[in-house]
């Protein structure tokens, strides 16, 4: 759809001039690579995608390649913007979130900082051209804040001309986005900004930024937390391209935009990451590519899963539609129930997790009803795990378990950040499972409901892998994998008092974990391959 601009303004008529990608400019690329706010740990270059029709970033061909688990650069933004919705409590000038420290500032009652420091200098980098904007619009998204804040630094002359170049250079998508109903929405930051600069702003600049803003953003998502506290405008970052199944991730640690790699790449090899959830369908994920970033993905996970799908569909005489109808309505079911958890009273019908969990099966079974729905397929085993943590909140520890057992160990995924997170709501579960007296009145329901030995047993062995893979992925020097491996450090304090207890990363552990997760899997019904092993 074209949304007609409301303005008579001159610049109404604004076209961008065709971009030059960035790699056509070398020592541009050098002098973005060697600013000093990025820190890159191995050799990188910035050259002619082999995956899009711009630009990529490459590790360099004559370096060595690097292993899994490395840096590969890290970065402080040109630019970030929070997302007030899912983080309420973060600071806007260092990024540390804390419920205890950070203020509202007075003026506008929306903007927070953690202390008198980090207020001034938000005060002098932005706030003081935002906070009688965000009195009006107290819910402006993140990226339009971006876009805000970024026109603001053009205004102010703290944009360099190093910096301006790169910008120009931007995929931007114009008119995919202006084509879209977001456009008026746009045109509405670009106006805002327009006033509160008395006129001074060129409408034409800021209709430009705004599509670059949203197709070169990166979402800041923090190791802990599976929603992004806001959006950012790296350099570096937005040279690297999309795949389904990439060789890096970028993680949001202490105001850095953090790039490490998921696997080994090899010298000369382009690196990429995942724009999407990468634990969602791949027809799901493959939607969310066109509509947000303009581009059919031809990753070698996307064809695997297509074709799987497509074969066992043939084999299960299943129906295409049906089929992807089936995938929607599981990932709305589960939003549902989420949201309603959120906001208890007001979505009352998906409270009732039994209920949901019914839906679910009914859903799986009616798509094929001469066979099974195969547990493996997304989105079953993202829909289960949501429902373990909902099914915990509840109080309803056995049925959490199960849930997060299937929905764990019934998924093709095996490694990566997601892994880690997933892991840590089982262990979540597992804790709260583990501690349950004998005489609780779950044994009573249900007998043959795995002892707490058991389960106590298989969460240490879970969180042993799981520190070993955190460390693997985010590094040992990451706040997250510090968190996760001072949780384990108490958890082991507790077991060596235990007399003859076995300790992970012994033979009779391994042993005892074995049995302990056969355990739990037969009571959860999970066939015998898909257990961990540690
Ligand atoms: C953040 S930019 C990445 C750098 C970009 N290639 C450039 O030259 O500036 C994102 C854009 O790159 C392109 N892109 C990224 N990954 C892609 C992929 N796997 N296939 C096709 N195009 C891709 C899309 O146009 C997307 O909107």
């Amino acid at each position: 759809m074209q949304v007609m601009m409301t303005s008579t303004d001159e610049n109404d008529d604004f076209t961008p001039t065709a971009r030059e990608a960035f790699h056509t400019d070398p020592s541009l690329c050098q002098s973005i690579l060697s600013i000093p706010t990025v820190i890159t740990s191995v050799p990188l270059q910035i050259k002619s995608s082999r995956i899009s029709l711009g630009s990529g970033l490459f590790l360099s061909s004559s370096s060595s390649s690097i292993e899994s688990g490395r840096e590969i650069f890290r970065s402080k933004p040109f630019m970030w913007a929070p997302d007030r919705f899912f983080s309420p409590n973060i600071c806007e000038a260092c990024g540390e979130e804390d419920e205890e420290t950070t203020r509202a500032c007075s003026g506008c009652q929306v903007a927070k900082f953690c202390g008198k420091k980090c207020q001034k200098l938000g005060w002098q980098l932005f706030h003081r051209d935002e906070c009688n904007t965000l009195k009006n619009i107290k819910e402006m998204k993140s990226q339009n804040l971006l876009c805000h804040r970024v026109v603001w630094w053009q205004q102010r002359g703290f944009v360099t001309n190093k910096v301006g170049k790169w910008v120009e250079r931007m995929e931007s998508h114009f008119r995919d986005w202006t084509d879209k109903e977001e456009c008026q929405e746009i045109f509405d930051v670009a106006m805002a900004v327009r006033e509160e600069t008395g006129g001074k702003v060129n409408v034409g600049f800021v209709w430009d930024l705004v599509p670059k803003m949203r197709t070169n953003c990166v979402r800041l998502r923090p190791a802990t937390k599976k929603e992004s506290v806001g959006f950012a405008l790296d350099l570096v970052t937005a040279t690297i391209n999309h795949s389904c199944d990439p060789n890096a991730f970028v993680f949001w640690e202490k105001g850095e935009v953090r790039v490490r790699s998921l696997r080994k790449i090899e010298a000369g090899e382009e690196v990429t990451i995942c724009y999407v959830d990468p634990t969602i369908d791949v027809a799901t994920r493959g939607e969310m590519l066109e509509k947000e970033h303009f581009f059919t993905c031809r990753c070698l996970r996307c064809k695997a899963e297509e074709k799987e799908e497509t074969g066992w569909l043939k084999a299960a005489g299943g129906k295409f539609i049906a089929f992807r109808k089936a995938q929607k309505d599981i990932i709305n079911l589960t939003k549902s129930a989420v949201k309603a958890s959120k906001f208890p009273g007001i979505y009352k019908e998906y409270e009732d997790l039994g209920g949901i969990e019914t839906k679910l099966r009914t859903i799986m079974c009616s798509t094929f009803p001469a066979t099974q729905w195969p547990d493996i397929i997304e989105p079953v085993p993202l829909a289960r795990l949501c429902l373990a943590i909902l099914y915990l909140d509840q109080g309803k520890v056995d049925h959490a378990v199960r849930n997060a057992l299937k929905g764990k160990l019934m998924s093709r995924r095996r490694s990566g950040p997601e892994w880690v997170n997933e892991m840590m709501d089982v262990i979540q579960v597992l804790m709260v499972a583990g501690s349950l007296r004998p005489d609780d009145a779950i044994y009573k329901q249900d007998p043959t409901f795995p002892t707490s030995t058991y389960i106590q047993t298989v969460t240490y062995g879970y969180m042993y892998e799981t520190c070993k893979k955190a460390g693997e992925i985010f590094g040992g020097g990451s706040e997250y994998t510090k968190g996760i491996c001072d949780l384990f450090a108490k958890l082991m304090e507790q077991r060596r008092i235990v007399e003859g207890a076995t300790l992970p990363g012994s033979k009779e552990f391994e042993r005892e974990f074995e049995e302990a997760q056969g355990k739990l899997m037969e009571w959860a019904v999970v066939p015998k391959h898909y257990g961990i092993l540690i």
